[in-house]
């Protein structure tokens, strides 16, 4: 009986204590003009329950609060927004100070310099001198041979074989990527540069907590490496009396280059390329072979606009940009991908003094979630959301609307959205033409927080004429 009466002390204590904190943090973040919402334990927000729950976290919040609404997920108090005119408006008017609100261990392992930790004129500089490397002339005339040249030798050998697409995938966009930067010498470079890349990536989506062996350790120390190796490289630009032509060349360049960075800025923007341009490239990438695999006749579709475009040409002929700019029902794939398996969930902003959004009043500093992701399932946009219809993407107008969101909007909009459409298309096309393939079956697939295939997504492949 003691024991019993002990028992219901405990569990009435925690549960009062519980109470107690929850309430004590709702209290804490109770200002007037705040959207509602919930705030969870202090510190540790409602972080497990999002993460746990993902979308329906989102929807029964939403249901229960509406469109916009107060939370505190991944470290911060957090505005949730699901309203997608509010959700434009955010994105259109950084200048009034919506800046971006990445993680600290994002910005401190990408670099000062990166796109996502500067804004005002800077941003202005490093986003103009981007946007000159990836122009519709320099992706025709520079880049375009450079990825056929890659896709053809990375998909070459993969006959009778059991891979990992997830795995090769990742492999393509990030040396793709090099490629394009360090022509010729990306393959020397490639070596050393892709384990401390990835150990690069895993740091910046970790608890920025340095300490030895935790992943943010081993991200800072990676990132360390990586400056080395493109200061050297640049360094041995300037001695030699070799000429480039290759995003390196363009940013090193005085003649042309009107932005005239450091070399400490060239270095952040090359990160900030490989890095925006990988996990999107290759998820989006190993989607659509996921996808094409469940639907056969969206495969055929596919198959048939590439084998039309070898037709045309002898096997040894390169991929031009005409090529690239007749696979309509390509590009419906990617759409199609990138929406149904959203790639991205939102993006990330924060206040930089406290302002009025929809009529609630939100302080300076806290973060706000542009949470994109429901409008890929709005049936008024996309009639039976949860098919895979690429065709629905043959009316352009839907990549015009104002609710297309795939690649950001407003005045951080994908700047690489044509790149890295051109290197999923390049993929597909060799992947297509060369190969027939076969899920092996059980692996699995998660959708939130990231898509990924935590133990890989591996297809026997074989020859598409054997
Ligand atoms: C399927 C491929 C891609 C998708 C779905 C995608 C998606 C996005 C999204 C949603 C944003 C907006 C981020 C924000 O507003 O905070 C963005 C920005 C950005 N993307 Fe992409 N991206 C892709 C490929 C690429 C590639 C290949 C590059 C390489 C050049 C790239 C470089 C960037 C950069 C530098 C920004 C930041 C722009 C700025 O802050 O002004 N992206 N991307």
């Amino acid at each position: 009986m003691a024991v019993l009466t002990v028992i219901i002390g405990v569990v009435l204590g925690v549960c009062m204590l519980s109470t107690a904190l929850l309430r004590w943090n709702e209290m804490k973040y109770r200002k007037k003009g705040l959207p509602p919402g919930t705030m969870g334990w202090p510190l540790f927000g409602e972080t497990t329950d999002f993460l746990k729950q993902g979308p329906s976290f989102m929807k029964n919040q939403r249901a229960r609060y509406g469109s916009v609404f107060k939370s505190h997920i991944l470290g911060c108090p957090t505005i949730v927004s699901m309203d997608p005119e509010l959700n434009r408006y955010i994105l259109m008017n950084e200048c009034k100070g919506l800046l971006p609100g990445y993680p600290q261990s994002m910005l401190e392992i990408l670099g000062k310099s990166n796109i996502a930790a500067v804004h005002g004129p800077a941003h202005k500089t490093m986003r103009g001198a981007l946007l000159s490397l990836v122009s519709p002339t320099i992706i025709r005339q520079q880049i375009l041979p450079k990825i056929d040249d890659f896709m053809r030798s990375h998909l070459s050998n993969w006959t009778n074989q059991v891979i990992d697409i997830q795995q090769k995938t990742k492999e393509m966009a990030l040396l793709s990527s090099l490629k394009q930067i360090s022509g010729i010498e990306s393959c020397s470079l490639s070596k050393t540069f892709m384990p401390e890349f990835f150990k690069l990536v895993l740091g910046t989506l970790s608890l920025p907590i340095n300490l030895p062996n935790t992943n943010y350790h081993r991200g800072l120390q990676a990132r360390k490496k990586v400056v080395r190796m493109l200061g050297d490289l640049i360094d041995e630009r300037r001695k030699s009396e070799e000429t480039h032509e290759d995003m390196l060349n363009l940013l090193m360049n005085g003649g042309d280059n009107r932005y005239n960075l450091r070399d400490e800025e060239i270095i952040d923007q090359i990160i900030t390329i490989m890095y925006s341009g990988y996990e999107t490239v290759s998820t989006t990438s190993m989607m659509a072979v996921k996808y094409l695999h469940d639907h056969p006749r969206v495969l055929e579709e596919l198959r048939k606009e590439h084998l039309g475009i070898r037709e045309r040409k002898r096997a040894e002929d390169p991929l031009d940009w005409d090529d690239y700019k007749s696979m309509k029902f390509t590009r419906a794939v990617i759409f199609e991908t990138s929406r149904l398996a959203t790639i991205v969930n939102g993006v990330l902003r924060k206040t930089m003094k406290d302002m009025e959004l929809n009529g609630f009043v939100i302080p300076k500093g806290w973060k706000i979630y542009v949470y994109t992701r429901e409008i890929n399932y709005d049936p008024c946009l996309y009639p039976d959301p949860y098919a895979f219809n690429p065709w629905r993407w043959l009316d352009r107008s839907l990549e015009a609307h104002n609710y297309f969101f795939i690649f950001g909007g407003g005045t951080r909009q994908c700047p690489g959205k044509e790149l890295g459409i051109a290197e999923i298309s390049t993929f597909l096309h060799y992947f297509v033409t060369k190969y027939r393939w076969e899920e092996m079956g059980g692996d699995k697939v998660m959708k939130f927080p990231r898509v990924e295939a935590p133990n890989g997504l591996h297809i026997r492949v074989s020859d598409l004429y054997t």
